[in-house]
């Protein structure tokens, strides 16, 4: 049996990552998603294990000296983190996985993975993505003025990336993540 796909799609905060994953997992019901481990507050309406695992700094902490994730980074005050096993489990069992993760996170997922499929989301301006960031509501103003202070810098590493993805409508951009993992199933040269 062939191992599954490994897709991280990132990109800056408020570009739409979650938005399109939820509607690509719409979609194709058989791709696996990757619930990652964070020290942040829940959001309202949040769950722990759906959304996040949401964890104490210390539980966090002790994550990462038990080799329990693939990658973790520290972001706008909080720990972000793959869990392990559950990735490289999907992947041996032959089935596609998707992580939604920032830009530190994915380009450590890469020095392990070289093999998986990277794609960066972009907002089609800053002034869009600002307006999505403050538009959701989530974030107080200095927690959104950190965000996009360091969206420029993420940009900035997009040549790492295998595909750049505009996230100007929803279901083009879904199209067009789901024809990237379409042409990598057909692909005959994979990647060392
Ligand atoms: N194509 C789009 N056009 C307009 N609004 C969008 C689009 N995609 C997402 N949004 C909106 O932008 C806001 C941010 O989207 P979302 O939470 O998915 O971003 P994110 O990249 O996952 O953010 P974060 O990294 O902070 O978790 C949401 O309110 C969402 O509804
Ligand atoms: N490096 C990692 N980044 C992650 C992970 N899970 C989510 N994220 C990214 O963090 C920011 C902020 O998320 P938010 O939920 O507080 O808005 C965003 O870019 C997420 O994609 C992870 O496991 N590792």
């Amino acid at each position: 049996m062939s191992k599954g796909l490994l897709i991280v799609l990132s990109g800056p905060s408020g570009v739409g990552k979650g938005t399109v994953c939820n509607q690509l997992r719409q979609r194709l019901p058989e791709l696996v998603y990757s619930v990652s481990a964070t020290t942040r507050q829940p959001r309202l309406g949040e769950e722990n294990g759906v959304n996040y695992f949401f964890k104490s700094r210390e539980q966090f902490l002790e994550m990462i000296e038990n080799d329990q994730l693939l990658e973790h980074a520290e972001y706008v005050g909080n720990f972000y983190g793959t869990p392990r096993d559950f990735v490289e489990q999907t992947i041996e069992s032959g089935k596609d996985i998707i992580l939604e993760i920032e830009v530190q996170g994915a380009l450590k997922v890469k020095e392990k993975f070289s093999e998986g499929i990277f794609v960066f989301l972009l907002p089609p301006s800053l002034d869009e993505l600002k307006g999505r960031i403050q538009g959701r509501g989530t974030e107080n103003q200095a927690t959104i003025d950190h965000r996009m202070s360091v969206a420029a810098d993420e940009i900035s590493l997009l040549e790492n990336y295998d595909y750049a993805v505009v996230n100007d409508e929803i279901d083009l951009a879904c199209q067009r993540i789901q024809s990237i993992i379409t042409a990598e199933h057909c692909k005959v040269r994979k990647k060392l």
